[in-house]
């Protein structure tokens, strides 16, 4: 059973005066579990509207989304994954033992399980001096590191990810990559992770979704051949294929500036 399946998905918003954004035209995405799959497109192109239909945060016009074959509101409701997006998004008054802990909390788990829970993943993601600080004590890419550590609390099986690196600094970024991969080759959770870079989402994925604007759809899927991800690790970034992948991700983003072209061209014939 696929962790994700995105079937002939299109999502229209309503905007002002009666007019139309089609975000999402006539999607279709599988992702099998334990797969890392990548989203990358121009801004607008829909990957975050994607991404939050499969989250059950927005609902499609048209089309299914099934995740672990359970309709995406289903899996919402049994929390069926982790959620991290940009903004930590962590909660101020509670410490970083108390965010990690509260998905738990929330589903009534007891409190030594709790505790002993997020002990295990501060230690994962490298933070286990840090359990009693308040997320204002920390910098950004540790609060990053503290909502990945909360969003894998309940050890689920798929982590829907939108640029939650997106604010970090170049080597910080870096890091936090290669931390992902591992707690995924550790985890052997499918991850859903929207960017903008190039390089990340080869580093991550072992799909690359390219993305096409206005209508959103997809445009290509690029296959990253770079080995498990219990087998990348800094070195691969200075590899021959690492780069041959990066090639073929900017040339697929760079079709779409082609495609984009040809119609204005041709409007321009038709209209002397
Ligand atoms: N709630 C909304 N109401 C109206 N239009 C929306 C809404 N959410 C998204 N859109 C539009 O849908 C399109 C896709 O937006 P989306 O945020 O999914 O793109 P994106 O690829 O994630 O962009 P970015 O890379 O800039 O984050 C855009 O044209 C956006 O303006």
């Amino acid at each position: 059973m696929n962790a994700v399946e995105v079937t002939g998905v299109s999502k229209v918003f309503r905007v002002a005066k009666g007019a139309e954004v089609v975000a999402l035209d006539s999607v279709s995405l599988s992702v099998v579990p334990g797969e890392f799959v990548s989203l990358i497109g121009p801004s607008g192109c829909g990957k975050s509207t994607l991404l939050r239909l499969i989250a059950d945060l927005d609902q499609p016009t048209a089309g299914e989304v099934l995740v672990f074959g359970k309709s995406a509101r289903q899996a919402r409701i049994d929390q069926d994954y982790g959620i991290a997006f940009q903004q930590a998004g962590l909660l101020p008054w509670r410490t970083v033992t108390g965010n990690i802990e509260l998905p738990l909390e929330l589903h009534g788990v007891g409190k030594a399980a709790r505790r002993a829970r997020a002990q295990d993943l501060l230690a994962l993601v490298g933070l286990s001096d840090f359990a009693d600080r308040y997320p204002d004590q920390l910098s950004g890419g540790m609060q990053q590191r503290v909502a990945i550590a909360r969003s894998l609390a309940e050890s689920p099986e798929l982590l829907l990810m939108d640029e939650p690196f997106g604010a970090l600094d170049e080597m910080t970024r870096e890091r936090m990559q290669t931390e992902l991969v591992r707690i995924c080759a550790e985890t052997g959770a499918a991850v859903v992770f929207v960017t903008h870079s190039i390089p990340e989402a080869v580093y991550l994925s072992s799909r690359v979704v390219v993305m096409s604007p206005r209508p959103g759809r997809i445009q290509e899927v690029v296959t990253v051949g770079l080995g498990s991800a219990g087998t990348r690790d800094d070195a691969l970034r200075e590899d021959a294929a690492f780069f041959a992948s990066v090639k073929a991700v900017r040339e697929a983003l760079h079709g779409d500036a082609v495609h984009e072209k040809a119609p204005h061209s041709v409007r321009g014939v038709e209209t002397r």
